[in-house]
């Protein structure tokens, strides 16, 4: 496969919306080094062959924050292009009273209500998500 092919084809990614009752969402912080440096975003990652999504997904969940999705729900599918890569992101909403969470990595981490997601610094895919959870 070109090296061109390759770069559009798109990453495939889950991430978690993590709702408490108070409807506040779970970020973590992306860390130095790594593609969108200090922007916040869910907890999520790469799908690595031959895991499924929802396998991806608590794999991830449990490597980082240390929870297990109960019940996720598949809230969109989006593709969305930065200058250096095309990721499709799965995004799964769960709903949890008052969820247990851990930052695995040390990386920050806050819960922020939905409503006010868009004064946050997130990655340009998510703006489509912020408004989904806000209708
Ligand atoms: N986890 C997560 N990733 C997101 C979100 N929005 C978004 O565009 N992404 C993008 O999806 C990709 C997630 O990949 P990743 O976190 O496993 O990989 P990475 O960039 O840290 O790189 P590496 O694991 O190769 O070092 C990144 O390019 C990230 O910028 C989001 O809300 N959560």
């Amino acid at each position: 496969m070109s090296r061109q092919i390759e770069l559009n084809q798109p990453q495939q990614i889950v991430v978690l919306v993590l709702e408490n009752s108070q409807g506040d969402i779970l970020l973590t912080q992306r860390q130095a080094g790594k593609h969108l440096e200090g922007y916040w975003e869910f907890p999520g990652g790469k799908v690595e062959a031959p895991e499924s999504l929802l396998e991806a997904l608590e794999r991830e969940s449990l490597e980082e924050i240390n929870y297990q999705p109960i019940n996720p729900t598949l809230l969109i599918k989006l593709t969305h292009s930065y200058p250096n890569k095309t990721v499709q992101l799965h995004v799964y909403h769960c709903l949890a009273h008052n969820p247990q969470v851990h930052a695995n990595e040390k990386q920050a981490m806050i819960w922020h209500h939905k409503s006010k997601l868009s004064s946050v610094k997130l990655p340009a895919a998510n703006l489509k998500i912020i408004n989904l959870l806000n209708k």
